[in-house]
């Protein structure tokens, strides 16, 4: 498809760190401005455990959504070996928790209070698969002795597939998936598993952040891996198989945060992320193929209606400018660089009569 303009579905968002605090009020406008709804991660500091606390927060989240802006939070709780059966349940069945999150303890940002020994969540699992609700997992192991390019291919042999095969009825998400280990697991897992993939990991290989000094603002986790890695997962997302959607792991940390001797792993996507998914759809022939990836596929996953706002997406003949940074408190956050230019930008369609 050759196109200037085309029209789709509103995108959301299924994997989304919006932070608290002043970061919050910050960067929810990015999202609310781009997306109908966004799975929202629990990795804050202390954890996001209970119901609760959930619905706390996303009080937190929505009295920061500018007005004009429609935006629904979709609440998450992080599961750890304490997460209590009932609470889940009773949160899945008051309709504000759509899915647990499960970090290996230490693999991430903000990830200490995750699960060392995974015989302590069996009951919270079983429970998950009984009332069909989703667990998102993020699929790397933290043994000293795994590589770090390997950690999501081990993961994936050491524990998911076993936990798939203990709780054979549990819906699991892999997020960001990064390797052609993953797709390959995934595509074949049947429909009981599905993927997220991030903008980003759609663009960089591992050059990005290691050739020619060392790039914090390419770093994240899973780290990026290298080039065919890449072009699975742009097979994957721009195939239109219903098994892979967008998250954008859009992951803002200040700049004072990244680059330091011990930076943090995050790339902060919100502001650009569909206009860099425009235009890479485009140079793979796919156009048509990207209203699957950002917008229908997830909520056919989480089982939600498909929204019906739609959005405009035209081709401008001058480059878009985007903020490089923007101020958080007395830091900058950096907004991803695609390294090329971008041409494709949307627009809300307004409804008839209106
Ligand atoms: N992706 C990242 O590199 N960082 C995320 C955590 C995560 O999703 O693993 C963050 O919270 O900063
Ligand atoms: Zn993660
Ligand atoms: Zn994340």
């Amino acid at each position: 498809m050759s196109a200037t303009e085309f029209i789709i579905r509103r995108p959301d968002d299924w994997h989304l760190h919006l932070r608290d605090g002043q970061m919050l009020a910050a960067v929810v406008e990015h999202s609310s401005a781009n997306f109908a709804r966004a799975i929202i991660m629990p990795n804050l500091v202390p954890p996001v455990v209970t119901t609760d606390e959930a619905a706390a927060y996303q009080k937190r989240i929505k009295s920061n959504i500018p007005k004009g802006h429609q935006f629904e939070p979709l609440m998450t709780l992080y599961l750890t070996e304490a997460t209590n059966p009932d609470d889940v349940e009773e949160g899945g069945k008051s309709g504000l928790i759509k899915a647990l999150k499960l970090y290996p303890a230490g693999a991430t940002t903000n990830s200490d209070s995750g699960v060392k020994n995974f015989e302590n969540v069996l009951p919270v699992l079983e429970r998950m698969a009984k009332i069909q609700m989703p667990l998102l997992v993020h699929g790397e192991v933290t043994d000293a002795d795994v590589d770090i390019f390997d950690r999501e291919a081990v993961f994936i042999e050491r524990v998911l597939d076993p936990i798939r095969k203990r709780v054979p009825e549990l819906r699991v998400v892999m997020e960001h998936v990064t390797t052609s280990d993953g797709v390959d697991y995934v595509q074949n897992g049947g429909d009981g598993i599905a993927a997220t993939i991030t903008t980003h990991h759609l663009i960089i290989n591992r050059n990005a952040y290691l050739v020619g000094g060392i790039k914090p603002h390419y770093y994240c986790l899973p780290v990026a891996k290298r080039e065919k890695h890449r072009l699975a997962l742009r097979a994957a997302a721009t195939s239109g198989n219903a098994k892979f959607f967008l998250g954008t792991d859009s992951a803002p940390h200040p700049n004072g945060a990244k680059i330091s001797a011990c930076g943090c792993a995050g790339i902060y996507t919100s502001i650009n992320t569909l206009n860099c998914l425009a235009h890479i759809f485009e140079d793979d022939n796919a156009l048509n193929k990207l209203e699957a990836f950002t917008s229908i596929n997830g909520p056919a996953f989480y089982r939600l209606p498909l929204n019906e706002q739609r959005v405009r997406f035209t081709k401008s003949s001058t480059p878009i400018n985007f903020p490089k940074e923007f101020r958080v408190q007395n830091d900058n956050v950096t907004v991803f660089d695609p390294g090329f230019e971008l041409y494709w930008q949307h627009e809300a369609v307004k409804a008839e009569g209106v």
